[in-house]
């Protein structure tokens, strides 16, 4: 299939794939209507026939060389409108949203849907901290679909719009990982509680998280990306997870390091190396950072999540959770 440039995402009952040659009739007849060319910026009217077929051509070039992601929204094949996500060479790690539903389909839920899914995609998938977006003034309807998934104003600005030649006012959004982080939906809303130190000051809580950078025979370090629908999805981190009730760290991270990454660890082979101690989400992160040199098994990524052998001069290329850097900082001199 010719769509092996993108892997589809699903969102709900829609799918978002990659625009195909074949789009270009059904795209013409739902963007050559003024009702959606007039609150487009880039978007002529009349459209020409003929410009679909270039647009889309441009956009599978653009997805081949990691610049921009213009997809198509899909239902049961049917195409329903475009959503798209640019970057820009000058503004590393933002990029912005943009999409636009066929008028028969207004109303239906489709641009929260395929907005929100392609948003937390990026963030998880793409080397980016923040999307933008923006909202012709008088376009209500975009506006509230921005808030509904998550973004926040960010004030005015203006912008040519080719259909009407003229430069009129948009409302500007803005949104980043605290803002569209959504709970794993197997996920209970309240978390077992770590147990508080007895000084702790009233109201801190304590999260509990044990980390192990393994190292592999090159003296190269295991990250694994935090994958999209957890918080903090798209960054990087060591592998590990929060200690369950009654865990040591070294119970907890072999029971991790096999559901992760597939890997039979012994405690003895997990030396303790550093701790990481930050605020966290309304609460404070405890971590110990263990290192590991042996195991059994081939590292996998089990959940799904990327995984990258990193030189140790080369973890600052790597965005981390901020607790991470002072550990960063302290593995790099030390291996
Ligand atoms: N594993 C790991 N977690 C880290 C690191 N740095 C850091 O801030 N954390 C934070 O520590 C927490 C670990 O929780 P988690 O969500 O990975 O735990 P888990 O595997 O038990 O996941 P779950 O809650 O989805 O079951 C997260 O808030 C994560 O962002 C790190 O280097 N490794």
């Amino acid at each position: 299939m010719a769509d092996e440039i993108f892997a589809p995402l699903r969102a709900g009952t829609l799918t978002l794939r990659a625009l195909r040659a074949s789009d270009a009739a059904q795209l013409h007849r739902l963007v050559n209507d003024w009702e959606v060319a007039r609150m487009l910026a880039r978007v002529p009217f009349p459209y020409p026939r003929q410009l679909a077929d270039e647009w889309i051509a441009s956009t599978r070039a653009q997805i081949e060389a990691g610049t921009a992601w213009h997809l198509a929204i899909t239902r049961d094949d049917a195409l329903l409108g475009c959503v798209g996500l640019t970057t820009s060479p000058d503004a590393p790690r933002h990029a912005e949203l943009g999409y636009w539903v066929g008028r028969r389909h207004w109303g239906e839920g489709i641009g929260p849907e395929a907005a929100g899914r392609v948003a937390r995609w990026a963030l998880a998938n793409l080397d980016l901290d923040v999307i933008h977006a923006s909202a012709l003034e008088e376009n209500k309807r975009s506006a509230a679909v921005l808030t509904r998934i998550g973004f926040v104003e960010d004030g005015m600005a203006e912008q040519d719009f080719t259909a009407r030649n003229a430069r009129l006012p948009v409302r500007r959004f803005r949104a980043g990982r605290a803002e569209l982080s959504a709970p794993p939906p197997e996920t209970p809303p309240a978390e077992t509680p770590a147990p508080a130190a007895p000084e702790a000051a009233p109201g801190v809580r304590l999260l509990l998280v044990a980390a192990c950078a393994l190292i592999d025979p090159d003296g190269r370090v295991l990250l694994a990306r935090r994958p999209e629908g957890k918080p903090m999805a798209g960054l990087w981190e060591f592998p590990g997870g929060k200690l369950a009730p009654g865990e040591t760290p070294e119970v907890c991270l072999i029971r991790e390091l096999k559901e992760e990454l597939g890997i039979d660890v012994s405690a003895a082979c997990l030396a303790p190396f550093a701790f990481a101690s930050h605020p966290l989400e309304g609460r404070h992160l405890l971590m110990p950072l263990y290192l590991c040199r042996r195991w059994n098994g081939t590292v996998e990524g089990l959940e799904g999540q990327a995984l990258a052998w990193v030189r140790p001069n080369k973890l600052s290329d790597y965005a981390m959770p901020p607790a991470d850097r002072p550990l960063v900082a302290l593995l790099r001199d030390f291996l």
